[in-house]
């Protein structure tokens, strides 16, 4: 793969069995993803069981069998390009640590294609990951209304779907133009990347246009320098190097930064990236560096790196809005899970639940709940128990967000509101 068109990071989300598996799949297909060689093998396969023409349902039944037998063509991580990009899926929101992955910015997604069966309409994990989408800051959305086959490719129908979603989606307040509702059948290829003639009803455009023409994501420079540390090696003549990746702002050699909830700092003294020295580094670059009298000791993973004059921010407490995404039982105050914030993992206690507020709107249900349980967003403040670095989402949205793990789960999701320092 070159690296003459942008990338992106697709999110596929939507209700369970909607067709999630079955649209990656096409998708890939129809770009010529899937590598030549695997094609091939199940075009003989179809042939000798007499299965007539190739059909793709036949491709998807034996990604399914080799995933089954660990030989994952798995919908995640999977690329495809188009004319303007290439993508890259990440994991979707039912698969395991999918919302560790975004915060942590493993696999942070830029835009989402929302898959909604047109014979189903919108169901409580379609709402789930709508708001999961918009807390974990997803710039554009895509709506695939799929199954149209399943709805005899009736228009009526469609649109009462679409009446559905854009309800959703307002409750949000997630924008999304009419041009972002694209009647498909993801396991017959309608409007996936031809038009389909089933469906002479519709003049808009087919997925792969609606993705081609998303919008390129921006990098974000015009914030200060954020670099989360993710290890801190010793390194024979080059002394102490910790490497990250550069979320926001940029690293040059002789700029002062500081290191924080560590509290250390210095010069930089030289970058490498890709085992190379460089003179900058910018959004997305993974680097190591070397600052002048700082040893191993003085930093550590979860530390974050900016600079000097405007060091990372370090909370007493924080205010955020979560969304209960799997709890077993209640979450009530005193409540002390650990918290992933960007390479940082740091117990903290819920010291308050300040109000619950519709996923949707905002608005205010109630002020002060005894308790708050799955499926509910609210506003509370924390206390994280060591120090932790973390910053408003409105102003470094990158540094702004977290999960929640408890019990090897991910129990929730929130943004920062609000920060009071130390
Ligand atoms: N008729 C019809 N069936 C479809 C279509 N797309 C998917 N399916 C079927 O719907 C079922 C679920 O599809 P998947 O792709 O596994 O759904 P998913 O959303 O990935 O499900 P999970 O990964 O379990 O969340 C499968 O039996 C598919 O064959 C479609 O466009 N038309």
């Amino acid at each position: 793969m070159t690296t003459d068109k942008p990338h992106q990071n697709l999110a596929m989300i939507g209700h369970v069995d909607h067709g999630k598996s079955t649209l990656v799949g096409r998708l890939l297909y129809e770009t010529e993803s899937i590598p030549e060689h695997v094609i091939e093998q199940y075009r003989e396969e179809a042939e000798e069981k007499g299965k007539g023409g190739f059909e793709f349902a036949y491709v998807m039944d034996n990604l399914a069998e080799e995933r089954e037998r660990g030989l994952t063509i798995d919908i995640a991580h999977q690329k495809f390009d188009t004319d303007a990009y290439y993508f890259t899926i990440v994991d979707c929101p039912g698969h395991r640590d999918f919302v560790k992955n975004m915060i942590t910015g493993a696999s942070q997604a830029d835009n989402a294609v929302l898959v909604v069966a047109a014979d189903d309409g919108v169901q409580p994990q379609t709402r789930e990951h709508v708001f999961l989408a918009r807390t974990l800051g997803i710039g554009e959305l895509v709506v695939a209304v799929n199954k149209m086959d399943m709805v005899d490719y009736g228009e009526a129908r469609f649109r009462e779907v679409v009446e559905e979603v854009k309800q959703l989606l307002d409750q949000v307040q997630f924008p999304t133009s009419d041009a972002s509702f694209i009647p498909m059948s993801a396991l017959q290829g309608d409007n996936v990347a031809e038009r389909s003639e089933n469906m002479d009803w519709y003049d808009g455009r087919v997925l792969l246009e609606a993705l081609n023409d998303l919008q390129e994501p921006e990098p974000p420079t015009d914030a200060p320098l954020r670099l989360p540390i993710q290890d801190v090696y010793t390194i024979e003549g080059a002394g102490t190097v910790p490497v990250g990746r550069v979320e926001t702002g940029q690293l040059r050699p002789g700029d002062d930064v500081s290191f924080q909830p560590s509290d250390a700092s210095g010069e930089v003294r030289s970058i490498e990236m890709h085992h190379e020295e460089v003179d900058l580094a910018e959004p997305g670059d993974n680097v190591g560096f070397n600052v002048r009298g700082i040893g191993k000791n003085d930093i550590r993973r979860g530390d974050v790196c900016g600079p000097a004059a405007d060091p990372p921010t370090v909370a007493e407490t924080f205010q955020a809005q979560i969304f209960v995404m799997q709890h077993p039982s209640v979450i009530t105050e005193g409540y002390t899970p650990v918290f992933h914030a960007h390479t940082a993992q740091v117990a903290c206690t819920v010291e308050s639940l300040d109000r619950t507020v519709d996923p949707s709107s905002g608005e205010v249900l109630e002020s002060n709940p005894d308790y708050i349980e799955t499926g509910d967003a609210a506003v509370v403040t924390v206390r994280p128990q060591k120090p932790l670095s973390i910053e408003p989402s409105d102003e470094i949205p990158e540094l702004g967000s977290f999960a929640v793990r408890d019990m090897g789960q991910t129990v929730a999701a929130g943004r920062v509101l609000s920060v009071t320092e130390r």
